[in-house]
């Protein structure tokens, strides 16, 4: 690889395992390593674009669909074009697959690149340990991936005890071949693993990049598009002007249908707490909510993208609009918030967990001035309400 090479990461795995949190985590944690982003979203909001940290600029965000399916080859190399450009300087850059993509599309893709100042440089497979069983019986393409990624993160090890997390590792190093697995929670993975040395390390101890041989082999399911796991699946983007009612929407969340698999995006509570924009994460009947200060001069607005299969997109949409606050009538109760704090990570115990993990990998942490994590100065944040964890059931 020549020295003006730059590799370019795919960063794979199932919708929630954990991607943007791993990326956010990279980025973070680069220190002096420059990183380019693409995001892939599912889904016409980009949430994820927009939750990738202090990127705005630097990410090229692929926009509606999944990008297998939706940028061609030559569409891929414009946005390489874009960050390759030599002012960006940039050192590595790291495609975050939408969680229903086909990740050996984008590798194909990114090989057969006319772009000479780039090089193929793995794909990283995110696991959550803790839907591990669950998403390989929905899902039975998940064993392929791992056969194809160059390490495996098994991800929210503190979802999971230890010897649940030994025998998830077991199975996945048994479908994952040659890759070097890792188990990591918040996605607290040694960035040289993906940059640089790392790369090249894993080369060297025979992990796996795809052959040519490979790309033909597969070319079969490349024209059997419908094999594709987004297509069994709905979407719904929601956005709402006037902000929701904390009750109404915990109501609705509560009883949300089996097949919604993914809910992820902000919620306006007005009135309720208006100084705060929740972020929420819903992964199966995994539920939180991530308050943080509103970004000054962001639109009050609440965007959703909800994720299913077999889902009645318009039934969503009506009882999401039957959320919204209808005037000043209607005004949330006293203690609304109730039901969605319950949803808020308890910060010591969330800290504690990713230090310990740091602490198991062996990496020295150093607070920095720029990181803050969505729970710092809340002065809104009361007590939980008495006996409520904040996992969802
Ligand atoms: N407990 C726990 N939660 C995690 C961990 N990693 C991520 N999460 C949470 O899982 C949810 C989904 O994480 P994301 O990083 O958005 O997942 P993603 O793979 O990018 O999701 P999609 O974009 O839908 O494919 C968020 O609420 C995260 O805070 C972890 O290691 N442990």
């Amino acid at each position: 690889m020549s020295a003006q090479q730059i590799p370019v990461v795919v960063l794979a795995g199932f919708l929630g395992s954990g991607k943007t949190t791993l990326l956010n985590h990279l980025l973070r944690s680069a220190r002096g390593t420059r990183i380019g982003v693409m995001v892939n979203d599912f889904g016409s909001i980009e949430i994820d674009a927009m939750t990738v940290a202090g990127q705005v600029g630097s990410t090229v965000s692929l926009g509606n669909g999944c990008l297998c399916c939706a940028v061609d080859a030559g569409e891929l190399d414009t946005y390489l074009e874009t960050l390759t450009r030599p002012s960006t300087r940039l050192d590595v850059i790291v495609i975050e697959a939408s969680g229903l993509a086909e990740p050996q599309e984008l590798v194909r893709m990114i090989l057969a690149s006319d772009n000479d100042r780039i090089v193929y440089g793995g794909l990283v497979q995110v696991v959550d340990a803790a839907e591990f069983d669950a998403t390989r019986t929905r899902h039975p393409e998940t064993d392929r991936h791992l056969g194809i990624a160059d390490l495996v993160v098994v991800n929210k090890a503190d979802r999971v005890g230890d010897e649940e997390l030994r025998r998830v590792r077991s199975i996945v190093a048994g479908l994952a071949d040659r890759a070097a697995v890792i188990s990591a929670s918040y996605g607290r993975i040694d960035p040289e693993l993906l940059f640089d040395h790392a790369v090249r390390d894993l080369d060297a101890r025979g992990a796996r990049q795809l052959s040519f041989e490979d790309l033909y082999a597969e070319a079969y399911e490349a024209e059997h598009h419908h094999d594709h796991p987004h297509t069994a699946y709905d979407t719904v983007s929601f956005t709402a002007g006037r902000p929701l009612h904390p009750r109404r929407l915990m109501d609705f969340l509560d009883s949300r249908p089996e097949g919604l698999y993914r809910i992820k995006g902000f919620v306006d509570f007005g009135e309720a707490d208006p100084a705060n924009r929740y972020t929420v994460h819903a992964v199966g009947r995994f539920l939180r909510f991530y308050p943080q200060p509103w970004p000054v001069g962001e639109p009050r607005l609440t965007q959703l993208v909800l994720i299913g299969s077999g889902t009645d997109g318009e039934a969503l949409h009506k009882a999401l609009d039957a959320c919204q606050v209808a005037g000043a009538h209607d005004a949330p109760e006293e203690h609304a918030m109730w039901g969605v704090l319950r949803y808020v990570p308890d910060p010591g115990q969330e800290a504690t967990e990713r230090r310990r993990e740091e602490t198991w990998q062996g990496q020295t942490w150093e607070e920095e001035p720029w990181r803050e994590e969505p729970w710092q100065e809340e002065p809104w944040q009361e007590e939980p309400a008495p006996g409520q964890g904040p996992e969802s059931s």
